[in-house]
């Protein structure tokens, strides 16, 4: 199996580090506009191989889509990054064309890979990668639930002071500051509801942290977020080259699952080797739902921004 990750910024870098550490490819491709960035990150990272034991080759690329040829799984993380003081959706007009433009290069090279889509307004780019491709739903995918669910499990646990891998939990919607939906009744402590352990006052606290998650560590750092990012889309990858069958929240297209059609959102999914296989029924209040319906209405608003770029 090739691996292709196209942008070798902050996030593309640590996203290929990640996956030949899981040694999930025999091969993984970096690419870049950069004339040598990906080149030159390749070889740093395969020179750890003898360090961290392992055998995966990785090679870069500066913008030959013919090195990527016959790639299984693509992870797309070129564009900009926000800002401390953006939004996401800040970022659409410049990442849209760059989106696009990876896509229809990528499938001309490998028509048969499995599409990660990360680059931000993440919901939106899933949408117009999955126009752009036209390829079946199922091999769309776009990675922010595993993100935020992270997010949501690290505060929680924070919050508990108990092991996070102790936790469970999700998020779903949008991957937005106000679009995401933290699942706190869903959230248990080793099979506990964390309403037994927290009360809810923290755990509003713990779901507003969530959800502005990305934008404290833009506002800490400078630029967004990476470490974090690049473990989620890994995992993801692992459960699609390993065949998993992992339930994570991703955005894919939805026909009517969740009361929306028509829209790319984050809703838990069965991940496995053909991409998202199945979307698993969360059940939810009717005041969850209202929320997931907000959430698609924003998402629903940023989409028509695409067709005036
Ligand atoms: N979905 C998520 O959970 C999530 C998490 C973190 C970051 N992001 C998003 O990922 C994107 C990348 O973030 P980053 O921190 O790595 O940014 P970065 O600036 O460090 O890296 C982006 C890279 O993309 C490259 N690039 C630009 N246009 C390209 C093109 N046409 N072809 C190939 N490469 C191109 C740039 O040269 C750069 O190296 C941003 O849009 C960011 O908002 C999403
Ligand atoms: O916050 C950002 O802009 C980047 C990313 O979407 C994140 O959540 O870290």
């Amino acid at each position: 199996m090739k691996i292709t990750v196209v942008g070798a910024g902050a996030v593309g870098a640590t996203c290929a580090d990640n996956i030949i550490r899981r040694e999930l490819a025999e091969e993984v491709v970096l690419l870049d506009i950069k004339e040598g960035l990906s080149e030159g990150k390749a070889l740093d990272m395969f020179q750890t191989a003898t360090l961290c034991g392992f055998d995966t080759k990785i090679t870069g690329s500066t913008n030959d889509y013919a090195k990527t040829a016959g790639s299984g799984v693509v992870v797309i993380t070129s564009g900009i990054p926000r800002k401390p003081g953006m939004t996401r959706e800040d970022l659409i007009g410049t990442n849209a064309n760059i989106v696009r433009g990876v896509t229809e290069n990528i499938l001309k090279h490998s028509p048969e890979a499995i599409i990660i889509i990360v680059s931000n307004p993440m919901d939106t780019m899933t949408q117009l990668a999955l126009q752009a491709s036209g390829l079946p739903k199922n091999r769309i995918i776009g990675m922010g639930g595993i993100l935020d669910s992270a997010r949501f499990k690290t505060y929680l646990s924070l919050a508990m002071d108990c092991p996070p891998n102790d936790i469970h939990g999700a998020v779903i919607g949008g991957h937005g500051d106000t679009t995401m939906i933290p699942l706190t009744r869903l959230a248990t402590r080793n099979g506990v509801p964390v309403s037994q352990f927290l009360d809810a006052e923290t755990l509003q606290k713990v779901a507003a942290d969530t959800m502005v998650g990305g934008a404290t560590l833009t506002k800490l750092i400078g630029t967004s977020a990476w470490y974090a990012p690049g473990a989620a889309v890994a995992e993801l990858v692992e459960s699609i080259v390993r065949d998993q069958k992992h339930i994570f929240p991703c955005c894919v297209a939805l026909n009517g699952e969740y009361g929306q059609s028509d829209i790319c959102l984050g809703v838990p999914v069965v991940i496995g080797k053909t991409g998202w296989e199945q979307i698993i029924d969360y059940k939810l209040t009717d005041e969850e739902q209202a929320t997931f319906n907000k959430s698609a209405e924003a998402v629903r608003n940023m989409n028509e921004v695409l067709k005036t770029l």
